[in-house]
């Protein structure tokens, strides 16, 4: 059964139904990630759904194209660039990207755009396929504008409501959860649901060949706001312009990944979109450059455990100097907690940000997701905060390690205790250290010695 949404979410985006003019572009995306299986299986694959035992144009890459432009087009948006390789389709969209594989398809739109009524169609156009769902996962930061959204965007509630009516019914039915501290903006929104996956029945797959051995799929968001004016003004069509690919190269956006295919799209009078491609992995950015409600995102899906994160989370924000940012980092279908590679370890330091909240949270299919929040902050505040000891650097891993428990608690009233947030006590002469970060002071726990 669903989780009750009585708690949990900011009641602030709660009851909005209506659609107002927006006073400026909603430049967060809602995404939506939907894994599919053969109709004869009952599981979801383990690589995320690529597709590999299978490559080619093979399961959802045989939709036509009328279908994909009816699809876009019930989520009010429309196909405006393709590219493609032996392993998957990107579109760049009016308003952001669609990812199409061989059993997974992921969709981003942003503005007012209605990415949800989209489901019922996909479903309906993957059954012609013999495909039937087996696992979804919606995510969105904070609405700028939420009074603009139309339905079933209204609020998280709505959202929820409707996403459960199409997957709830899957394994242990959909879950919800909102990451990110009360009043740090933005929070990230996910529902997640997945099919039972029945170990007994994936090894007797991969015995036969059907599956290869399970590999996890990371997936990085990053969104950023209040973009620095300078940099922002790249991405408008002044009297300069020459063309996209140029304005990818001078921005430093084809650096970012230098391996991946780009296709990338300038709007009028400004606006800017790509999709990269390389292997079965893919990156896409977006921005909407304009001063008052500046932002920037940018996604990277199916990159291997080697990648340096924290290097490349790095070069984004020498693209775009925002005043605020997010890193949202999924790791699906992980087996146990071991493998994550570089997707692991903690942020590294983000010079003139300060972290202002750490959330992480497990799905039941075993994968998990990490969400942060960072703000620029002044040189005096850099200053003292390193004479008291608080590094900019989240000092706490993103996934613990088996023998350690991170908890996050409220500033100590005494000496001893620390209030989890949980309402939990913990004895902190049971354990060190005890870090201040962010807002909030943080206990790791070494679990062995307990
Ligand atoms: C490129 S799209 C990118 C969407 C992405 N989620 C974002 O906000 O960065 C949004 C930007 O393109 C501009 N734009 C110009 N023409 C547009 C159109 N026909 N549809 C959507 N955005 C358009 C918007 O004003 C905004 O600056």
């Amino acid at each position: 059964m669903a989780p009750s949404l009585a708690s949990g979410v900011s009641t602030s985006h709660f009851g909005v139904v209506s659609s107002l003019p927006a006073p400026g572009f909603e430049g967060f995306e809602k995404r939506l990630e939907v894994w599919f299986s053969p109709a004869s299986s009952a599981t979801c694959r383990g690589d995320g759904g690529n597709g590999t035992w299978s490559s080619g144009l093979s399961g959802l890459r045989l939709l036509s194209r009328e279908e994909l432009d009816a699809l876009v087009e019930v989520a009010e948006c429309t196909i405006v660039s393709q590219l493609s390789n032996d392993q998957f389709d990107a579109y760049v969209l009016s308003e952001s990207s669609l990812f199409v594989y061989p059993f997974k398809l992921v969709m981003k739109t942003c503005g007012t755009t209605a990415l949800l009524r989209a489901v019922p169609y996909l479903l309906k156009c993957a059954a012609r396929l013999g495909l039937q769902s087996c696992g979804c996962k919606y995510t969105r930061g904070t609405f700028m504008f939420p009074a603009a959204q139309p339905y079933p965007h209204g609020s998280f509630q709505q959202e929820v409501e409707f996403l459960d009516r199409h997957f709830g019914s899957l394994g242990a039915g959909g879950r919800w959860f909102v990451l990110g501290d009360h009043g740090v903006f933005p929070r990230w929104h996910v529902y997640h649901a997945e099919s039972d996956v029945s170990a007994a029945i994936e090894s007797e797959q991969e015995k036969r060949g059907f599956l290869k051995p399970r590999e996890p799929t990371f997936t990085l968001e990053m969104c950023m706001t209040e973009l620095n004016r300078q940099l922002a003004k790249q991405f408008w069509k002044g009297p300069h312009f020459v063309n996209a690919k140029t304005v990818t190269e001078r921005a430093g956006i084809a650096d970012l990944l230098p391996g991946s295919e780009i296709d990338d799209f300038m709007f009028d009078p400004c606006g800017y979109s790509m999709n990269g491609v390389e292997g079965g992995a893919c990156s896409t950015v977006h921005i909407t450059p304009e001063d008052g409600f500046s932002y920037a995102s940018f996604e990277m899906m199916g990159y291997d455990r080697g990648t340096d994160v924290g290097a490349i989370v790095h070069r984004v924000l020498q693209c775009f100097k925002p005043g605020r940012f997010s890193v949202a980092i999924t790791c699906d279908g992980l087996p146990g907690v071991a493998g994550v590679g570089r997707w692991g370890t903690s942020l590294p330091l983000f010079e003139g940000y300060a972290c202002d909240s750490s959330n992480r949270k497990e799905f039941m299919s075993g994968g998990r997701i990490a969400f942060h929040t960072f703000r620029c902050v002044s040189s005096e505040e850099v200053e003292a905060s390193q004479v008291s000891g608080c590094s900019f650097v989240d000092p706490l891993p993103l996934f613990s390690d088996l023998k350690t428990r991170v908890i996050r608690g409220s500033k100590p009233r005494y000496s001893h205790r620390l209030e989890t947030t949980d309402a939990e006590q913990v004895p902190i002469e049971k354990a060190a250290p005890l870090v201040e970060c962010g807002s909030g002071w943080w206990l790791v726990e070494d679990a062995a010695r307990n």
